[in-house]
């Protein structure tokens, strides 16, 4: 860093506001989801966007029946800062079959769009997949077709699976 120039801040430390979120409101707003996405099927596949994307995925496939299961694995956060994305596994050609090659009839999802980078590189994957995710800040907004709940932009979500309980203390000092 240059003298007088501000650190860099992470994705999280720009994004002042935490969401926590349960596993039991995760798994209520998988449920939501796919109330909504029972109105748009039947998909042949459902296609996760790894690593966050599993969690829905394996709840959503369950609930609309769809057994046939593919991952298209990205790297780009290390841990709250986005370098450049990388594409670690693309699409099976047995998914990409049955997707017509468009993807039609296939549904890609994902934990949440934040800057849609991600949701961006898989949709020119798969431009004919319908794009579902738990959760959607408003700059990845635009590239989602279904989605549950929009948090603001300034908004960092916890994962249950990133997360555990600990100690906090009380509001007010010396309360404890
Ligand atoms: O809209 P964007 O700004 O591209 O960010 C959204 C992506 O970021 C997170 O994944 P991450 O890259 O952290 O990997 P992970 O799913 O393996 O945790 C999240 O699960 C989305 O896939
Ligand atoms: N856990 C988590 N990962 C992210 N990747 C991009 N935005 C987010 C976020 O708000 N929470
Ligand atoms: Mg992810």
């Amino acid at each position: 860093m240059m003298a007088g120039e501000a650190p860099e801040l992470s994705a999280q430390e720009r994004a002042g506001k935490a969401f926590p979120v349960s596993w039991d409101q995760f798994h209520r707003d998988c449920r939501a989801l796919t109330w909504r996405l029972n109105e748009v099927g039947p998909f042949h596949a459902v296609i996760a966007i790894t690593r966050g994307g599993l969690v829905p995925a394996a709840i959503v496939a369950r609930e609309l029946g769809v057994r046939v299961i593919d991952t298209v694995c990205i790297a780009s956060y290390d841990h709250t800062k986005q370098g450049d994305l990388q594409v670690l596994k693309g699409i099976s050609d047995q998914a990409m079959k049955l997707g017509g090659g468009t993807g039609k009839g296939l549904l890609i999802v994902d934990d949440l769009v934040d800057t849609g980078k991600t949701g961006k590189l898989v949709r020119e994957m798969l431009p004919d997949a319908h794009f579902a995710t738990v959760y959607a800040k408003p700059k990845g907004r635009p590239l989602v077709d279904t989605f549950i709940t929009e948090v603001s932009q300034d908004t960092w979500i916890f994962f249950p699976w990133d997360t555990a309980l600990s100690y906090h203390p009380p509001l007010r000092d010396g309360a404890a």
